[in-house]
C-alpha cells in the first residue's frame, strides 16, 4: 500500500459535472500531467476518475462526493469508499468532522474501512479537535481540507496557524489542504509543520483560474 511521501506536493485532479473538464479523460490527462510536473500524490474523486488517474503511477487518496441534501458529502458511507478502494486509491479520505453524518459516523467508517477495505483512512476535519479525535478513531493522516467549509464565508487565505496546531498535538501526518493558492503558501505548509501539502484549484482547475486573471484584468 503506497503512502504519502513527506514534504511532497500532492495534486487534487477533481472536476464536478458542470465543470467542461468533469470526466475520466480529462482527469486522467491532469493525473499524468501532475506527476510529469512532480507531485508526489494524487487526490482523485469518484471510481472512474481514479482508476483513470492510476496510470500517473503515483499513490492515490481516493474520495468519493456524493451530493445530497445532507452537508456531510465527502465519502459519506461505507459502500462509497467500498467504491474508491475498488477502483484502486491506495488511501480512502472522508469527512471526520463532528457533525451529523447521513450514514454511519465516522468512527464505524474509519474502522471498517481498516478492518474490510485493509486501507489506511484520511480524515479531512476542520478544527483540532476533530483532527485528534480522528487520529484516536485510527485515521493514518489527518487533513485541513474542511477548516472554513462547516459554516460562514470561506476565508480567502489557509488556515497555517491550524497546521502548527495539528502538527503539535498528533502524531500521524498532518496535511495541508484548501486554498494553498501560491507556491509560497504550499512552502508555508511544510514550513508550519505539514507532512505534505494538497493544491487542487489553482492546478487543475482552468475555469477558476481563468477567472482569477479575468477578475483582475477586467473587473466588472
Ligand atoms: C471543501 C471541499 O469540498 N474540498 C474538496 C475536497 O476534495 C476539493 O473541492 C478541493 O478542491 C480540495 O480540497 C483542494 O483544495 P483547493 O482547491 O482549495 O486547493
Amino acid at each position: 500500500m503506497s503512502a504519502i511521501p513527506k514534504g511532497c506536493l500532492v495534486v487534487s485532479c477533481q472536476a464536478r459535472v458542470d465543470n467542461p473538464l468533469h470526466g475520466p479523460q480529462f482527469m486522467g490527462a491532469m493525473a499524468r500531467a501532475a506527476a510529469e510536473g512532480g507531485a508526489g500524490a494524487l487526490r482523485v474523486n469518484g471510481p472512474e476518475d481514479i482508476a483513470a488517474a492510476r496510470e500517473a503511477g503515483l499513490p492515490i487518496i481516493g474520495i468519493n462526493k456524493i451530493f445530497s441534501d445532507h452537508p456531510v458529502y465527502i465519502t459519506p458511507s461505507f459502500e462509497a469508499a467500498e467504491a474508491v478502494a475498488r477502483a484502486g486509491a491506495d488511501i480512502v479520505a472522508l469527512d471526520c468532522t463532528h457533525r451529523p453524518h447521513p450514514c454511519e459516523a465516522p468512527e464505524v467508517l474509519v474502522r471498517r474501512i481498516r478492518e474490510e477495505l485493509d486501507r489506511p483512512v484520511f480524515a479531512d476535519i476542520s478544527t483540532l479537535e476533530e483532527g485528534i479525535a480522528a487520529e484516536a478513531m485510527g485515521a493514518a493522516y489527518v487533513a485541513t481540507t474542511l477548516a472554513g467549509h462547516t459554516g460562514g464565508p470561506v476565508p480567502a487565505l489557509p488556515d497555517l496557524a491550524l497546521i502548527e496546531a495539528l502538527a503539535s498535538r498528533c502524531t500521524v501526518p498532518v496535511v495541508a489542504e484548501g486554498r494553498f493558492n501560491t507556491p509560497e503558501l504550499a512552502r508555508a505548509a511544510i514550513d508550519a509543520g505539514a507532512h505534505a501539502v494538497v493544491v487542487g484549484t489553482m492546478i487543475t482547475n482552468p475555469r477558476e483560474i481563468t477567472r482569477a486573471f479575468a477578475a483582475r484584468v477586467s473587473p466588472a
